[in-house]
């Protein structure tokens, strides 16, 4: 597979149209950034900023931002009382035996929802590439509901608690980011949140995500989950543990995909490189 560049994130998948969020497109990058670094802001490129996110949330269309918006408020929202349970249910038993039993419901729901994300890149909502959001999702739909939810005596490992900490931070920031652009208010400390916390939260959810998979081999080779013996009608096998296996091994060449893309991202957005890439 060849690396993503930022001339593939932007082309895969249907043209990308335009969002309102003035403070993050690549036009005004540049300026942003400036205005920023010396703690000022300036008021010809806030007028600049301000008639382009005009135009783009014209041309991106009434319907489209108002459910961006409520899919963005809601998801905000969603992940911050997955926070609060996870902290109260902390506070109250002092420790994270059952924290994800007395939470699935909710991170069921949630993380099912943002299967929306893969629909809004296909329809060409969010200028973001179907692939790099797709590998995201995907496994994110692959832990909640093919190793957590299936897979019970795993329920309890220190590990899932790395992931779901790393996820919950992420989404309450990213979704907040994400609707205060569309809103045009969006306050420096939530996009600096969005392009800085990654740089730790995502290797951590990743580390946590594997020693949970990790940790559900035993189990999956024992009960024979989720497999197909041979000899049967179809004349097909598959075996689910080397399934994960394969699975953990993929995020070798994927999960350095998804970093740098964010890395990528990160300059592009905080510090207004326009980052030209040769696609491979
Ligand atoms: C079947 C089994 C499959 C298994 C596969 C296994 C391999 C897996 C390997 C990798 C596994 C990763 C697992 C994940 C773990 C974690 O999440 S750990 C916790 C830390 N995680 C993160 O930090 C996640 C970071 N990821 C993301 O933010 C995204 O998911 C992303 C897709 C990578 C983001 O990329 P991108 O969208 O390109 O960045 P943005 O800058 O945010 O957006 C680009 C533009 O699109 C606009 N936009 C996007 N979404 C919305 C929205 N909902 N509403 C409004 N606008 C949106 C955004 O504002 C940008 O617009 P412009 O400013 O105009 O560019």
């Amino acid at each position: 597979m060849g690396r993503w560049t930022e001339a593939e994130a932007r082309s895969a998948g249907p043209p990308p149209t335009p969002l309102p969020l003035s403070s993050t497109s690549p036009g005004c990058a540049a300026t942003m950034a400036s205005s920023e670094e010396d703690g000022t802001n300036g008021g010809a490129s806030e007028a600049g900023e301000e008639k382009e996110a005009t135009s783009k949330r014209r041309r991106l269309g009434f319907l489209a931002t108002a459910w961006l918006t409520f899919y963005n408020i809601a998801m905000t929202a969603g992940w911050l009382v997955l926070a609060i349970a996870m902290v109260r249910f902390y506070m109250e038993k002092g420790t994270h035996r059952g924290l994800y039993k007395s939470i699935q419901k909710t991170l069921k729901f949630f993380q099912t929802f943002a299967l929306l994300e893969i629909v809004h890149c296909l329809i060409g909502i969010v200028p973001t590439s179907v692939l790099v959001t797709g590998v995201q999702v995907s496994s994110r739909i692959f832990m909640v509901w093919l190793i957590t939810h299936s897979i019970k005596p795993i329920q309890n490992e220190e590990s899932v608690v790395l992931f779901l900490v790393s996820w919950t931070v992420t989404e309450i920031t990213r979704y907040s980011f994400y609707t205060f652009s569309l809103l045009d208010h969006l306050p420096y400390f939530i996009k600096w949140a969005r392009y800085n916390f990654f740089i730790i939260l995502y290797p951590v959810g990743v580390a946590g995500e594997l020693l949970t998979i990790y940790a559900a081999l035993p189990y999956v080779k024992k009960s024979g989950m989720f497999s197909i013996r041979l000899p049967n009608k179809y004349n097909v096998s598959f075996d689910y543990y080397y399934f994960l296996l394969i699975t953990m091994a993929s995020y070798i060449p994927l999960f350095p995909q998804l970093y740098f893309h964010m890395l990528r991202q990160r300059r592009k957005v905080l510090h207004g490189e326009v980052v030209v890439e040769k696609d491979d």
